[in-house]
């Protein structure tokens, strides 16, 4: 998804039209998802963006171009200018799962491949997984697409939902995953989950006691939050225990790995625990 090196001809052509310090300037980096491209643009290049955007889009193959921004609010949604094209919904394909969104509205994050690759080798045939925090079937497509895992995929947002149902149509994997559109505080079903998928960060510690209700009484729960760097290596998985203890259960840490940098001196974190009804 991340290319490292500037196209010849990207330079060749801007460099007629832009100041060489500016030209110097051009983004090195950029994520393409489907046929759309987010480029990070320094403010020194502003006057020319919608240019740059247009060199880019022709040389790179790609129908919309969008300008980097934050990801910010419960339903993570990404803040981004769009400098070319006005199509961006896309069809991104990654390990042999076809993810359909809309870039400019959800949040896709190329440094979590390696966790959605992951999830597609922990779980196991016909097991029943509950994602939480399913947005357009980031974590659990690869579940059900690789391990013909069975999914309850749990999502809010009705914008990310409909992207949601249409990837489970997309990937052929309707008689394996069922989606809600609805919070996950509601969702009524207890004690059905042989894994449980928490995907979400900042306040994911208040959804423990749900994921817990939700999960069998022996289960795995992937349990991912952000956390400062001063509370590491004891945290997120201090809170988890501290939970899972309140409300009766035993807990072992089986993993713990870092997904990426949320902020400056902030890690996402995903710790796999698995939970024993005491
Ligand atoms: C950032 S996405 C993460 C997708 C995926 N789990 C991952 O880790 O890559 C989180 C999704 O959770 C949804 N969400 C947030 N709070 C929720 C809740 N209480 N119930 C159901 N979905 C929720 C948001 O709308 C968003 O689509």
């Amino acid at each position: 998804m991340r290319t490292q090196v500037i196209k010849p001809r990207i330079r060749e052509i801007l460099s007629k039209e832009l100041p060489p310090e500016l030209v110097k300037l051009l983004p090195k980096h950029w994520v393409r998802i489907g046929d759309v491209i987010i480029l990070p643009l320094r403010r020194e290049l502003e006057p020319y963006r919608e240019r740059i955007a247009e060199v880019y889009a022709e040389v790179l193959n790609a129908k919309a171009v969008l300008r980097k921004g934050h990801i910010h609010g419960e339903t993570r949604k990404p803040d981004y200018e769009l400098l070319y094209g006005d199509d961006t919904i896309t069809v991104h394909v990654e390990n042999g799962v076809k993810y359909k969104l809309d870039v400019a509205r959800i949040m896709f994050s190329p440094a979590n491949v390696k966790e959605r690759v992951r999830m597609a080798r922990v779980a196991k045939p016909g097991e029943l997984v509950v994602d939480m925090f399913a947005g357009i079937g980031h974590l659990s497509l690869p579940m059900a697409v690789h391990r013909k895992a069975r999914v309850i995929a749990i999502e809010k947002d009705p914008y990310t939902f409909r992207f949601l149902v249409e990837n489970i149509w997309l990937n052929n994997v309707q008689d394996l995953m069922t989606p809600y559109n609805m919070d996950n505080r509601d969702f009524p079903a207890e004690n059905i989950a042989d894994r449980v998928l928490m995907g979400y960060v900042v306040t994911t510690h208040e959804f423990i006691p749900k994921a817990l209700s939700i999960a069998k009484d022996e289960a795995v729960i992937h349990y991912h939050n952000t956390v400062p760097e001063r509370l590491m290596p004891e945290e997120p998985f201090a809170t988890f225990k501290r939970v899972a203890r309140e409300y009766g259960y035993e807990t072992e840490k089986l993993n713990e790995l870092i997904i990426k940098r949320y902020a400056p001196g902030v890690w996402h974190v995903v710790v796999d625990v698995r939970v024993y009804k005491k």
